[in-house]
């Protein structure tokens, strides 16, 4: 569903403002970023504002002395929208506009507007809207009260019905929010039992994090390319692309490593800083694939001269979604493009560069060391009427060599601690 007035965020020009409350370090980093989710948008960003403040101004957010320098601003620039660089209060907004007699949004609303075009699954179409419409909820006033001045003003008169519209579009929206919500449980019902089925199987996973464009993707598809994903057929590969949001939705893929050991490997949606609240509410069920994980790969564009910021921003965000005391490992992407000598590999970092291909194979080794910690070499005695014993310990154990005796299959191999221990009785030393 689009906002009720159908605000088109393309080839508008625009200005941002931002307020830096007590001299936030990573306050400039945000100005560009707003800058980047506007670019997004197709928005051309023609001037910017900022303000030091301690605290901000409940009624315009802005100090009112900013609001002139504003006004004056955006008009010399012939700009026609404002963007502020957080989200706005439903009555600060309603302030702003009528004050400034010009368009205002927030980053909220940038970030709603890209997941939107970006969405391609169902689950993900429904997680936005939803974080749409409880986004427009509280601002349902002021949305109207604007289409009003659009339409040249609506008469006193009209007031009272203006008022009884203003009700039933409120609980149409809550309705229609309960209607998705619903659709969006079933939905998450099934990929839940699905990740149940993927539990039992008991193999470690995997997931890649980090900031939006990062190369989790690509990474993801390079590995799948050397190890191919285990289990249906057709193309495994996800989708990739220089663009902020490329991916929405999670995907899982199951990495086959050579020697009978495998895992499976998660790609999920990249993280921006200041992620709206209600967003983030919404992608709850896709964000708890990661809180699931036993190793993070921390996937950073060493390229990018802020990385260190992106990497701050990242874990912040882990940190809101509640997924701490993950391992977690960093692999320093892009390399290729910062001319660093790569692969390097030490304890808990990689520098790689996943498009030209160059250090997936330490990854993969870096990785096998994390989660097949706890393999233990033995050897086993296996009478010849417990085969299936053979058979399962061929499918899931690194077996080194199989000789046959009078007793018995003698195995020499490398299996996980819970199958040592469940076959602890034909353990011979
Ligand atoms: N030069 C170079 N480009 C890379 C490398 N890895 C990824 N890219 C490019 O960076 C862009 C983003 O890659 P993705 O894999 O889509 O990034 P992502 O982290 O999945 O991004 P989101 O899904 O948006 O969060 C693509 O255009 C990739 O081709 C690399 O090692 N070197
Ligand atoms: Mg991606």
């Amino acid at each position: 569903m689009k906002q009720p007035e159908q605000f088109e965020l393309l080839e508008q020009r625009a200005v941002l403002v931002g307020v830096n409350l007590n001299h936030q370090q990573d306050f400039d980093y945000s100005m560009e970023e707003l800058g980047n989710l506007a670019e997004a948008c197709g928005v051309e960003v023609v001037g910017q504002l900022t303000q030091n403040m301690e605290r901000v101004n409940k009624s315009h957010y802005i100090g009112t002395g900013k609001v002139e320098e504003l006004t004056g601003l955006y008009r010399g620039l012939q700009a026609n929208l404002i963007i502020f660089n957080d989200e706005l209060s439903p009555s600060q907004l309603r302030n702003l506009e009528s004050d400034l007699e010009c368009k205002v949004i927030d980053r909220t609303i940038l970030i709603l507007d890209i997941f939107e075009k970006r969405a391609k699954t169902r689950e993900a179409q429904l997680q936005v809207e939803v974080a749409q419409l409880q986004y427009m909820l509280p601002r349902l006033v002021g949305l109207r009260e604007s289409l009003g001045r659009q339409s040249g003003g609506v008469g006193l008169k009209n007031r009272g019905a203006g008022e009884t519209k203003l009700e039933l579009d409120r609980r149409r929206i809550e309705e229609k929010i309960t209607a998705l919500n619903k659709e969006l449980e079933s939905l998450v019902f099934q990929r839940q039992t699905q990740r149940k089925k993927r539990k039992k199987n008991e193999l470690p996973v995997v997931s890649l994090v980090g900031y939006t464009n990062a190369g989790k993707s690509t990474i993801m598809n390079a590995m799948i390319e050397k190890f191919g994903a285990a289990g249906g057929s057709g193309d495994k590969s996800v989708f990739e692309k220089d663009m902020l949001f490329a991916t929405l939705e999670t995907s899982v893929r199951n990495i086959q490593l050579e020697d009978n050991k495998s895992f499976l490997l998660t790609d999920t949606v990249g993280f921006v800083s200041k992620l709206p609240h209600h967003l983030v509410k919404a992608f709850r069920s896709t964000l708890e694939e990661v809180a699931e994980a036993d190793l993070l790969i921390h996937v950073v564009d060493y390229a990018n001269e802020k990385y260190e910021q992106l990497i701050q921003i990242t874990e912040n965000t882990l940190k809101d979604i509640g997924v701490t005391d993950i391992p977690t490992m960093f692999a320093y992407n892009k390399c290729d493009l910062a001319g660093r000598d790569i692969p390097e590999v030490n304890e808990n970092s990689i520098y790689l560069a996943a498009k030209p291909r160059i250090g997936i194979d330490e990854l993969v080794e870096l990785i096998k060391g994390f989660i097949f910690k706890d393999y233990v070499r033995c050897e086993m005695l296996i009478p010849y009427d417990q085969g299936q014993v053979v058979s399962y310990l061929n499918e899931h154990a690194d077996v080194k060599a199989t000789e046959y005796e009078n007793e018995g299959t003698r195995l020499t191999l490398e299996c996980r601690q819970m199958d040592y221990e469940k076959y602890r009785e034909f353990v011979i030393e």
